[in-house]
């Protein structure tokens, strides 16, 4: 029987194989699965452009990771080798223990994925839209089960539109059910709150931490610390391709507050953006 929750997809099951796999391990006292993600030593380079120096993370199940940087990081860049779209030049990925490099279609089926600017068929409708990236994924969904998904997701109004007819603040919306129609077990989101106004960016918020409940494990990037301290259960700041600091945002304020770059750019109490700044530097990227 097909269920539906807050958001309004409707499943065939609460938990894809994944996930009930996970849970039973926890009853049971097994051992765990493997992480959602693991990165070790990757690197990734275009011509003479170092854009991701040897950077390591992990992020468990039922977590939501922030990677915060300033323009040209390497966030995106990081995001497009674990999601197979530029080819490392070394380092290993791992998704849910499938190593991506060497069996990427296997990675690729436990991902759901958010580019930057996702775009769809201009002159296709939301309806079409829903129908043709379920039936790429595997999931039959019926007119009414379209229906309901996009009542919840604020569009039942404009199932008939055109995607180019949406608002930005729309298209982000169905960006996001797009990337997760197919329950996947790791989410990777791209500034996807970019543009947004308040009430659409706590919208997604929302749908971002259900994902979460469900057992889900995502992967995002921001530039807005407010984001990242009310979502993100763990952060990375990297700059010119490399880690600088990894912890839970409370963990990281307290880690940097004395540091001397940290106290030269707070204004009183010290915040994740002075942080941020202070390992960063105030200069304007290019
Ligand atoms: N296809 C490419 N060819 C050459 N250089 C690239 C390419 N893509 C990215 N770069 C460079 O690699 C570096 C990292 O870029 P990346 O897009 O990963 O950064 P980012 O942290 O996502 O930045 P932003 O916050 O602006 O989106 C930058 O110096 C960028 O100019």
């Amino acid at each position: 029987m097909p269920q539906s929750d807050e958001y309004g997809k409707h499943r065939h099951s609460a938990f894809s194989p994944h996930r009930r796999y996970w849970l039973l391990m926890n009853e049971s006292n097994e051992p765990a699965a493997p992480p959602a993600l693991r990165v070790d030593d990757l690197f990734v380079i275009y011509g003479q452009r170092t854009a991701v120096d040897g950077i390591s993370f992990q992020i468990d199940r039922g977590e939501i990771f922030g990677l915060l940087g300033p323009n040209g990081a390497g966030k995106t860049s990081t995001l497009n080798a674990i999601e197979g779209l530029v080819k490392p030049k070394s380092g290993r990925l791992l998704v849910d223990g499938v190593d991506a490099r060497q069996r990427p279609l296997e990675a690729k089926a436990r991902l759901g994925v958010q580019l930057q600017s996702s775009s769809f068929q201009a002159e296709l409708s939301i309806g079409q839209i829903a129908r043709l990236y379920g039936g790429l994924y595997g999931v039959r969904l019926s007119h009414e089960e379209i229906g309901a998904s996009m009542r919840t997701i604020g569009l039942d109004q404009e199932v008939g539109k055109r995607f180019k007819q949406l608002s930005g603040g729309q298209q982000k919306r169905l960006a996001l059910y797009i990337a997760t129609i197919h329950d996947p077990l790791l989410v990777l989101l791209d500034e996807p709150t970019a543009g947004l106004d308040p009430q659409s960016r706590r919208g997604l918020w929302r749908r971002i931490e259900q994902l979460r409940g469900e057992g889900g494990s995502i992967l995002l990037t921001t530039h807005s610390m407010e984001e990242a301290q009310a979502v993100c259960d763990r952060v990375a700041i990297i700059d010119h391709g490399a880690l600088l600091t990894l912890g839970t945002p409370s963990d990281l304020i307290a880690k940097h507050k004395d540091d001397p770059r940290v106290l030269e750019v707070a204004h009183g109490s010290v915040t994740l953006e002075d942080v941020f700044i202070g390992l960063t530097g105030s200069e304007i990227r290019a």
